[in-house]
């Protein structure tokens, strides 16, 4: 081992307890190596490619973090923190994950308001194309989310009508009355799942069939039950779609993605889903994200966060310094322009918001490269 990585062994021992070697290329050689490495494919490989698709905001980034156990993907309180494809890995044994973070589903008005890549729904549908599996998350604490699904996302249901989909409830801690649950599954799925009816016997007794021990832990407290009909459904459930639900979903998960309640069970059940089919990535991967890519999309999340409305979709980056030292860590020098109008709201009195930006981006990235980061970032006026 050479003196950096032995520095860098020891560090991952203190700081996580094992010797982790899973890792992100610090810099752009690093990851153009990585790139061209051949990839090694374990005896008796699988894999399974899982697209996850939702409306902004409905927690799509926390939950692939949590799934590759890596902050691989910018989360944060506004809308369109994701504005490309994520891709997040993870390993377990012989068989790999590719976890696909998409932005959040919009319209065209919306693409042009929040500066969004007018590609990305394409890119959207060629992700949907390549997966193996596509999960649907659901914001249950959003009024509008839970009554119906997006247009957008029935309309991908249905052209990817021949692969397995699951739905995935999200943000269920924040619901006040846990069986609402039970109404919005029956609401999101058009009342059927797996092909087979839920039906609510009446208000105390449902007997539950899905995912029975997420809901268990999550909402034990709850007397009230799933009931599934052991019988399939009469006809075809083509006949069902209502334009509200979609009732070909094989699986639903009740999750806090925030918590990391569900995440497990949700996990285990895609591992068991892999296919015989070889790696895509190298055992120690993590994500395909260029570096230059991550220092700039979580500044943009921390200013997404601290800064007002309309700021931070009109802030452009320049990283103007990269340097690695000896033992691994990172010197970045970032510009930043903005509108001159916000330039001093950007920097605050005395300097205080643009600290504050400094200090919580920083503290991203050492967990991101898993390294130490000095991070400088100037803020600059647009030039007319
Ligand atoms: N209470 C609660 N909040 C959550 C949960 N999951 C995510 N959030 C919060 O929801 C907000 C949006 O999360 P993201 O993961 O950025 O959502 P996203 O779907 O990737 O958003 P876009 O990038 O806009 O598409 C953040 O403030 C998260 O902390 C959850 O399970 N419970």
């Amino acid at each position: 081992m050479t003196m950096p990585s032995l520095l860098q062994y020891f560090r991952s021992i203190r700081k996580y307890g094992t010797y982790n070697s899973r890792q992100i290329p610090k810099t752009h050689a690093e990851y153009k190596q990585l790139q061209e490495q051949e990839i090694k494919q374990p005896d008796e490989a699988k894999l399974l490619r899982v697209a996850i698709v939702g409306c902004p905001n409905v927690g799509k980034s926390t939950l692939l973090n949590q799934l590759v156990d890596w902050n691989v993907s910018s989360v944060s309180s506004k809308v369109h923190t994701t504005r490309s494809n994520v891709i997040g890995v993870y390993v377990k044994d012989n068989i790999q994950l590719e976890f696909i973070d998409t932005p959040g589903l919009v319209n065209r008005q919306h693409i042009i308001r929040h500066k969004l890549n007018p590609n990305f729904v394409t890119e959207l549908k060629e992700s949907l194309i390549k997966a193996d599996i596509i999960t649907i998350m659901a914001d249950v604490s959003n009024r509008r989310e839970r009554t119906k699904l997006n247009r957008g996302i029935l309309d991908l249901l249905r052209e990817n009508r021949d692969k397995e989909s699951l739905l995935i409830l999200n943000k269920v801690d924040r619901l006040q009355k846990k069986q609402e649950i039970l109404d919005i599954t029956h609401t999101l799925t058009s009342g059927i799942v797996d092909g087979k009816n839920i039906r609510k016997l009446d208000d105390f007794e449902y007997k539950l069939e899905i995912n029975n021990r997420n809901f268990e832990k999550l909402f034990r407290k709850t007397e009230k039950y799933l009931k599934y009909r052991d019988n399939e459904t009469n006809g075809d459930i083509e006949q069902i779609e209502d334009n509200i639900g979609w009732p070909n979903f094989s699986q639903v998960f009740m999750i806090s993605a925030l918590h990391d309640d569900g995440v497990d069970d949700l996990r285990s059940f895609l591992l068991n889903k892999a296919k015989p089919q070889p790696w895509l990535y190298n055992a120690d991967a993590v994500t395909t994200q260029k570096p230059k890519n991550l220092i700039i999309e979580t500044i943009r999340q921390i200013c997404l966060d601290l800064l007002r409305q309309e700021i931070p979709y009109n802030l452009y980056f320049q990283i103007v310094m990269w340097e690695l030292d000896d033992v691994g860590n990172l010197f970045i020098v970032v510009d930043m322009f903005c509108p001159s109008k916000f330039q001093s709201l950007i920097i605050g009195p005395k300097g205080s918001t643009i600290s504050t930006i400094v200090r919580k981006s920083r503290d991203v990235l050492c967990d991101v490269f898993r390294c130490d980061i000095s991070l400088k970032i100037a803020v600059k006026a647009n030039k007319k």
